[in-house]
């Protein structure tokens, strides 16, 4: 039913599954009730409805007497398919223009392209994947670190769901509780006592906490984390840039004020994408162009999950370094403070010289001294410990969202406790924590929040 109305569910759709452009080979997917009908008025070397589901067959496709190419056909019947239904993928030759060919084809005989996100979505619809697992998908294809695959495998194998479905029968148990008490209120029974109630509450506000704050993890792992290399001019920030990077990227020179723009690249720490951004040099400046550039970092420095400060030791007093410090204090910034050019006068000297001031990581950007140190102190600065494998992360801001809405419900539920709120009402409170529960995994959805979802999948997928 719910299918009816969403996207013309009873059609057959088509799309390449595969990237655009040239390849050895390109997979176009049928995928519908009439799939393997439309692709039988095209292939003509065999019957498919004869033949087994996940089997291959190597035939031409031919249209009015014209063959198209030499392809592979993959037949999976429903309900043994990946969104349930009848799926034909076809396998030719991996021209653009082969593909067109056949897409076009496919269409007269009774397809229409599919749009953004529509296989998965059916998937969702027959109840293959739950709504959790269907994002996944998504978040696995565009997966490109080892945390940010290892996330989306966990929430595809369905990680996320189980720990919801294990709240959420928590939760249910405590509303048939009390649900239990209204039948009965006029003998004044209680069913259980309210530490028990408490209890329950308490353990289910812990783990919707705890999942809650894995999200700050999460945003990390899936969207990595801007670095913003700030400090005065010279102080060696893009000489560090290089060495992170190990090539020459950045212009370096003892000229006060070479970087003018910003200069950014990714770098893959212990799995995790840091977005190294090289910062013109904060000073007041004539020069218009190097202010635009300081205005510029300004920005960067608002925008960073870290901003790393590097400055010369040799060359910076512990009264500037620690107006800094206020500073960064002062606007909440998630700083590490950076001590450069050590090999000059020594770590020991410098270590002496900023005796007063806690947590400078010392380094020689120039020398490549300690920057594997700095590279463990920046994966522990975004992360809190190490990246638990078993662990489920929240990777998805409308789940959390949902998880928030969630807490909300659960603290209206404790206070209702505390002061003493007829069960009728508490039980309206755990609904409505079960409703937001539900919209996470799919089992409370409505239409525009489902294509807003699957719209931003890729063509095919
Ligand atoms: N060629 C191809 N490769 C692909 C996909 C695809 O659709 N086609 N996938 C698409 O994302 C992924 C694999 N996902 C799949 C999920 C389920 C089924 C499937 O046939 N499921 C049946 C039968 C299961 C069985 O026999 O054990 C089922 O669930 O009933 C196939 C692929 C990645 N690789
Ligand atoms: N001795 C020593 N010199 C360094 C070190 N790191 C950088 N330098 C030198 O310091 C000078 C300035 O380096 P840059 O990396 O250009 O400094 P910057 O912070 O990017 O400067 P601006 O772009 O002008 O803001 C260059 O001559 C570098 O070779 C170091 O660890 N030790
Ligand atoms: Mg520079």
């Amino acid at each position: 039913m719910l299918g009816n109305n969403l996207t013309g569910y009873d059609d057959t759709i088509v799309a390449p599954a595969t990237a655009a452009g040239v390849g050895a080979i390109a997979v176009l997917r049928l995928n519908g009730t009439n799939a393997i009908d439309i692709c039988n008025r095209l292939f003509p070397a065999k019957d498919l409805h004869k033949q087994a589901s996940h089997t291959l067959h190597f035939g031409s496709i031919v249209e009015n007497g014209r063959t198209i190419d030499e392809v592979v056909v993959s037949l999976y019947k429903a309900p043994r398919s990946y969104t349930g239904e009848n799926i034909v993928e076809i396998s030719c030759h991996g021209s653009p223009y082969i593909q067109q060919q056949i897409i076009d084809a496919c269409i007269r005989a009774g397809a229409r392209m599919a749009k953004p996100g529509e296989y998965t979505m059916r998937a969702f619809l027959n109840g293959k994947l739950d709504l959790t697992q269907a994002e996944s998908v998504a978040d696995l294809i565009a997966s490109n670190s080892a945390a940010s695959h290892q996330t989306a495998m966990q929430q595809m194998r369905g990680g996320f769901s189980k720990e919801l479905s294990a709240l959420r029968e928590q939760l249910i148990s405590f509303s048939a509780l009390i649900e239990l008490e209204l039948d009965f209120s006029q003998e004044d029974v209680e069913f259980a006592d309210r530490t028990q109630f408490y209890k329950l509450i308490n353990e289910a506000m812990q783990v919707v906490k705890h999942l809650a704050d894995s999200f700050q993890m999460g945003n990390v792992i899936k969207n990595g984390v801007n670095t913003a290399i700030v400090g005065k001019p010279n102080a060696g920030k893009s000489t560090l840039l290089n060495t992170l990077l190990n090539e020459n990227r950045a212009i370096v020179s003892d000229i006060a004020g070479t970087t003018r723009d910003t200069i950014e690249e990714i770098l893959n720490i212990q799995g995790i994408l840091f977005r190294l951004i090289d910062t013109a040099g904060i000073r007041e400046s004539d020069d218009t162009i190097e202010s635009i550039g300081v205005q510029k970092t300004m920005e960067k420095i608002r925008e960073a999950g870290v901003v790393l400060y590097m400055f010369d030791v040799n060359q910076t007093s512990v009264e500037e370094l620690q107006e800094q410090i206020d500073a960064f204090k002062k606007d909440n910034i998630n700083y590490l403070l950076v001590g450069n050019k050590t090999d000059i006068a020594g770590l020991a000297a410098n270590q002496a010289k900023f005796a007063g001031i806690e947590n400078i990581l010392y380094i020689s950007a120039r020398q490549h001294e300690h920057i594997e140190d700095l590279k463990d102190r920046l994966v522990h600065k975004v992360m809190s410990g190490d990246i638990n494998t078993e662990a489920t992360i929240v990777t998805n801001a409308r789940h959390h969202a949902a998880l928030q809405e969630v807490m909300k419900s659960l603290i209206d539920v404790k206070n209702g406790l505390d002061n003493q709120l007829p069960g009728d009402l508490l039980s309206l409170d755990i609904r409505r924590c079960l409703h937001f529960l539900g919209e996470i995994t799919g089992q409370i959805t409505n239409e525009d929040q489902l294509d807003f979802i699957f719209s931003k999948f890729c063509i095919g997928k």
